[in-house]
């Protein structure tokens, strides 16, 4: 599903209105529609007090139609006209006559009112600002937004969480809305799924108000968000005669003395992701560990006994994943540098890996296109340096990726893969994936993917939504503290189904 700037978004409001010949008060209703349809079927036979605070822009219009519905059922309702400034859009004043003529007034309330009664377990409707929010909120508006925050309310955002700009980090986080729910129309927005703004918008409803599928579709977006229809596109079926050879053999090489279970869990990951072969290189050390731990596997190693060094394999992989529990010992990095200027096709590069080529900028240049980098929060920060806040780190990230034509998977709650210049959010996911050998289950199934013949963009994006979804069945048979990588490893045939249920 895309996912647009705000200037797209005001577009795609604006065609549909030419396209479809409606005036913009008709989206309006639309959208009051839904937020009314969602309401009703959560609350069931509950009656709560619904409070409602209103701009005086377009979302504070939304706010005031939905007013008018849920007086028009029997709700209980309250509506508060945040005033402040004396402009009003017409939708906005289209819909305050509707609800004066159903003989209902609202309260309108300025820096001389004092602050509303909110009681626990009533509702609040925050419909203050959209997306058309252009300064942060100051005065009596910012204590009004703390009221609300501190209230024991249910908080439902209308469109965005007052206070959140679509485009940029959050100048003051004090004056932003804390919802448990936002009820967003048409589009996700990006701000949803970063970690510094990520909290304000609670769980994110999408309500769909009719905006021009044509222009959607049509319409490029520097993001969006992949759910388990955008997975199902990318995944790619086999055919009855295809044997081990059309999948691939993929190269695991990683490990040192004490860190021979992150090459284990990352070998088992790339054969259950389906590539036809994996051999694991690792140091001598972890030879018997692999033999006995995953017999489907080859195990090769190098000289060393505690750390790879250079090893020549007589076979050329189809893929191969670098750097899981390696260390940064000096004939570590020299054998990364040896597979990076022999290899030639895209490599997967984790955790020392990336640690190795964040120490040593000499190497970045001999990066093969299309490579993979992984890393998770500490990682890239290793990498790329500090930034302010995260569209900063989505810029630096983005220019790095362009600069040396490979694909980032940035790793968190809401895994962003850059490739192109494309920012894909992973919809998939959940805290009990916080634990140790999580992210290299990660590198072997991207890697698995990649010895399958999917580009390496393709198999990063869809690797880490089939990693997320096999977190998310693990964790709904043990929950989210019991869970361990290998639970997700154990999960990934019901992911790879689950695109198809
Ligand atoms: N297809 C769609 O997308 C649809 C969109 N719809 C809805 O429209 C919403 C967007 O509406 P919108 O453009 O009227 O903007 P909105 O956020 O209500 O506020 C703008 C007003 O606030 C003001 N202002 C800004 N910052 C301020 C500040 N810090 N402190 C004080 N004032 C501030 C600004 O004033 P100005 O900058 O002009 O002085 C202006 O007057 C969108 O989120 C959705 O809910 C639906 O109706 C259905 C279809
Ligand atoms: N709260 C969360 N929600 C969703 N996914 C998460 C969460 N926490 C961690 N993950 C995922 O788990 C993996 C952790 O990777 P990483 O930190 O590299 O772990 P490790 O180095 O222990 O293997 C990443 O893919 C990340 O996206
Ligand atoms: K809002």
């Amino acid at each position: 599903m895309k996912i647009f700037n705000k200037e797209k978004l005001k577009e795609v409001d604006e065609f549909t209105i030419k396209e479809q010949n409606i005036k913009s008060e008709e989206l309006m209703e639309r959208a009051a529609v839904q937020l009314f349809g969602w309401l009703k079927t959560q609350l069931k036979e509950h009656q709560p007090k619904i409070n409602l605070f209103c701009g005086i822009g377009n979302n504070g219009g939304d706010g005031l139609a939905l007013a008018r519905l849920l007086l028009n059922d029997g709700y209980e309702v309250e509506v508060y006209i945040v005033n402040f400034s004396d402009k009003r859009s017409d939708d906005f004043l289209l819909n305050l006559n509707r609800l004066k003529e159903n003989k209902f007034w609202p309260e309108f309330i300025n820096e001389n009112s004092d602050l509303p009664e909110l009681q626990q377990g009533e509702i609040v409707i925050d419909a203050i600002f959209g997306i058309g929010l252009n300064r942060p909120a100051e005065g009596w508006v910012k204590e009004l937004i703390q009221h609300i925050n501190q209230s024991k309310t249910y908080v439902i955002s209308v469109d965005v969480p007052s206070g959140l700009y679509l485009d940029k980090a959050p100048d003051d986080k004090e004056v932003i809305i804390k919802a448990e729910t936002t009820i967003t129309f048409q589009l996700p927005k990006l701000v949803f799924f970063l970690p510094e703004t990520a909290e304000f918008a609670g769980r994110v409803e999408i309500a769909d108000i009719g905006l021009d599928q044509n222009f959607i579709s049509n319409t490029a977006a520097e993001a969006s968000l992949i759910q388990q229809p955008d997975a199902q596109r990318l995944y790619q079926s086999r055919t009855k005669f295809s044997h081990k050879g059309t999948f691939g053999h993929c190269l695991v090489a990683g490990g040192s003395y004490g860190k021979m279970g992150s090459v284990l869990l990352a070998t088992k990951a790339a054969l259950r992701a389906g590539a036809g072969k994996v051999s694991a290189l690792i140091p001598k050390c972890g030879y018997q560990i692999l033999q006995l731990g995953i017999p489907e596997a080859m195990v090769i190693t190098a000289e060393n006994e505690k750390h790879l060094t250079n090893t020549q394999t007589d076979f050329v992989p189809e893929s191969i994943c670098f750097g899981i529990g390696a260390g940064k010992e000096e004939g570590t990095k020299h054998y990364l540098e040896q597979l990076m200027k022999e290899h030639g096709s895209p490599m997967l590069i984790d955790a020392d890996g990336i640690n190795i080529l964040a120490e040593n900028k000499d190497l970045w240049k001999l990066l093969p296109e299309k490579s993979i980098l992984t890393p998770h929060p500490g990682e890239l920060r290793r990498l790329l340096g500090d930034w302010e806040d995260d569209f900063d780190k989505l810029e630096k990230a983005k220019r790095f990726s362009l600069e040396y034509k490979v694909i980032l998977v940035i790793k968190g709650a809401y895994t962003i893969t850059i490739a192109d210049e494309n920012l894909y959010v992973n919809s998939t996911g959940n805290p009990g994936m916080a634990t140790a050998g999580s992210g290299d289950t990660l590198s072997g199934i991207i890697s698995g993917l990649v010895s399958q013949g999917y580009d390496p963009g393709v198999a990063a994006v869809f690797g880490v939504y089939l990693h997320g979804k096999a977190g998310d069945l693990a964790a709904e048979k043990l929950g989210f503290e019991a869970l361990i990588a290998e639970d997700i490893i154990q999960h990934l045939g019901k992911a790879y189904k689950s695109l198809f249920e």
